[in-house]
């Protein structure tokens, strides 16, 4: 029996002392001007560059993108946590960093395989590594391999690291694919009692507080940190306090284009808010009314900001998202659609009520991009008639997430159990596809249309391609449905990462284990069928296929979990081995944090030295409702 001892794993020095302090001139030389031959990857936060040390040592070197709070506060959580870690070969090592010239660099060791996403879900040849170097051996090696890391952060260190982003891209693969977990910029010490502490609220006070003293010229010393070199400095002490005056000033001026008053990291009481009011259709702005969307602004960021990455008014994962559910409910009379399908959609276990004739005819006008037609152009008549046909495929979209996310819960909450439907909006509180931004969105890009805004001008957005350049100069498979599945599912926002942050933690809650054993789920399906989570293709698909996590629950209610596994393994694969990870997978996936397993009982099963508990009834073959008459005949026939 595996017995975990915690080892402190933190230097009692500061990290940073540890950690040499690179300058941008090394950086520069070692990765040819960060030449873009030299680049490896390209994150949410920056790009990656393959560099070469005067001492011949090959490195990883990240150069962050922008000096928003996000990409700050992420450089400061990956040096000061991963930084602090006790050298772990699970862990991907963090070698140095550089803070000068106005860049945010950070240094780490080479991994000459990348990371499991070009690896797994990269068609093509990229650097090297093809999909054929992930035999079933290498799969299942790195399953385990992310399981030990995460047992290490959650049981072995202390206090607790949980890491908040688990995901292929953040599982990288040395010389003989042992996988090793990386970015660490979401991640949160759990310091006392049951609750993570959140150093993005917790300590965004002192942090604003510091560097605000700073940009009016206070003293360096605010934070009140003070302390000698040597000391540990607070977690959230800015890095610059142990930098050079440069570096000081630097940061200062940074952040002075920050407005600190808009930032609301989220809402910390666990269903606390009421999204009804946002799933209100007579909420929803008025056509060419610019005052709801200056209201909104705060609203968002409290309660919507899941969905964004930042406060850029960039297109977001949610637009995409809520396109392509739009586009699953009604595909449109787009010819480039039907000429690409070749055929009449098919009909989804989406929507059993609105189908494609039903919709044209309800709609006369047909539009080209279902979500954003309102604003075209077009007599109020018309526009009403488009906003009917929104607000329809809006409440579509409101009943898609409520049949993912809620059903299994309100039948474990309701105790005559698998017989009724409980839609209580009390209780439940339901992430919405607001119309809203939609609107929003379209008018930012009229807006900027309007201002002759060039980048703009070359780009339109299509639902079916996502972002295109009008003169094509980019390949189309650029723009093809596999963008946006390759964008939904590694997007990384404030907390996590669409499709693998665990529901519990959408926004509103403290980042705890359980929820990275429930992105751990996530990466294990993924790694098994060498799908996105949200599998999006340009050709017709079924819903339940596209999303693979629901695709998985409903192939365990059948007893076919064995569809799952990637075809390109054909059959060499263990199925023994198979089956025991994706229920596995399964047990992480519970909606309820308390049912999945931790991460000790985890590395166990996978070692084989524990029975995987029984999978709940939700994701057993054989229903309930038999399991009830049988034992009530057997009652019966033992009175009798
Ligand atoms: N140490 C490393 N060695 C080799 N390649 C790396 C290393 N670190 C990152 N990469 C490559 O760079 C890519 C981008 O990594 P990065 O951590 O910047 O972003 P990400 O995890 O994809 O996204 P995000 O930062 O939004 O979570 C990775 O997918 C991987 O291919």
């Amino acid at each position: 029996m595996l017995k975990w001892s915690r080892t402190s794993p933190f230097d009692a020095a500061s990290p940073l002392n540890k950690l040499q302090k690179f300058s941008y001139r090394e950086l520069k030389n070692a990765t040819h001007n960060f030449s873009p031959s030299n680049s490896i990857g390209k994150g949410g936060s920056g790009t990656v560059f393959r560099g070469i040390l005067k001492d011949g040592k090959l490195v990883a070197v990240k150069l962050l993108d922008s000096n928003s709070f996000q990409c700050e506060q992420e450089f400061q959580n990956e040096l000061k946590i991963l930084g602090g870690l006790k050298s772990c070969p699970l862990v991907v090592s963090l070698l140095g960093f550089c803070v000068e010239k106005g860049r945010r660099i950070v240094v780490y060791e080479y991994m000459p395989n990348r990371s499991l996403q070009e690896s797994l879900l990269f068609e093509s040849n990229n650097g090297g590594c093809s999909s054929l170097s992930l035999s079933w051996d290498r799969r299942f090696s790195v399953i385990l391999d992310v399981a030990r890391a995460l047992a290490f952060l959650h049981l072995e260190c202390d206090p607790p690291v949980i890491h908040g982003d688990v995901k292929p891209s953040n599982v990288l693969l040395d010389s003989e694919f042992r996988a090793k977990l990386s970015d660490f910029g979401l991640s949160r010490l759990k310091l006392e009692g049951d609750y993570g502490v959140d150093l993005f609220s917790q300590e965004l006070g002192k942090s604003q507080e510091l560097w605000k003293s700073q940009e009016i010229g206070g003293n360096s010393n605010a934070g009140g940190g003070g302390g000698g070199e040597n000391e540990t400095p607070a977690i959230g002490t800015p890095v610059e306090s142990h930098e050079n005056d440069e570096g000081k000033e630097l940061l200062a001026n940074e952040n002075s284009g920050v407005d600190w008053n808009k930032f609301v990291p989220y809402d910390d009481e666990l269903s606390s808010i009421d999204h009804s009011k946002e799933l209100n259709l007579n909420n929803a702005p008025v056509v060419g009314d610019d005052s709801n969307s200056n209201n909104s602004g705060a609203k968002q960021w409290g309660k919507d900001w899941w969905w964004r990455q930042d406060g850029s008014g960039e297109l977001c994962s949610k637009d995409y998202v809520m396109e392509w559910i739009g586009s699953q409910i009604c595909p449109s009379a787009d010819p480039d659609w039907d000429e690409e399908k070749g055929a009449a959609p098919e009909k989804t276990g989406l929507d059993s009520s609105l189908q494609l004739d039903k919709c044209e005819e309800e709609n006369e006008n047909p539009v080209q991009e279902p979500g954003f037609e309102c604003v075209n152009g077009g007599t109020e008549k018309e526009h009403s008639k488009r906003w009917k046909v929104c607000a329809k495929k809006h409440r579509k979209m409101q009943e898609w997430w409520k049949e993912e996310h809620l059903d299994e819960l309100s039948k474990k909450r309701n105790n005559k159990g698998y017989r009724l439907k409980v839609w209580n909006k009390e209780r439940f509180k339901v992430p919405h596809f607001g119309l809203g931004k939609c609107f929003e969105f379209r008018k930012r890009r009229k807006f900027s249309h309007e201002n002759h805004d060039t980048e703009d001008q070359n780009m339109e957005f299509s639902f079916r391609k996502g972002w295109r350049k009008k003169n094509h100069s980019m390949g189309s498979d650029m723009w093809s449905g596999d963008l946006f599945s390759r964008e939904l599912s590694s997007t990384t926002s404030m907390r996590g990462t669409l499709c693998y942050v665990a529901p519990e933690y959408g926004g509103y809650g403290y980042l705890m284990e359980k929820a990275d054993i429930y992105s751990f789920g996530v990466l294990i399906l993924v790694i098994v069928s060498g799908r996105r989570p949200l599998h999006v293709l340009s050709s017709p698909m079924k819903l339940e296929k596209a999303n693979l996590i629901s695709w998985s629950r409903s192939l365990a209610h059948t007893g076919n979990i064995l569809e799952l596994i990637d075809e390109r393994l054909k059959d060499e694969h263990n199925k023994e081995q198979a089956s025991l990870c994706i229920n596995l997978a399964l047990a992480c996936l519970q909606k309820m944090p308390e049912l999945r397993p931790d991460i000790g009982d985890i590395v166990k099963i996978l070692k084989g030295e524990m029975e995987l508990p029984p999978l709940p009834f939700e994701f057993s073959p054989s229903p309930p409702s038999k399991l009830f008459s049988r034992s009530r005949r057997k009652q019966k026939s033992s009175g009798d």
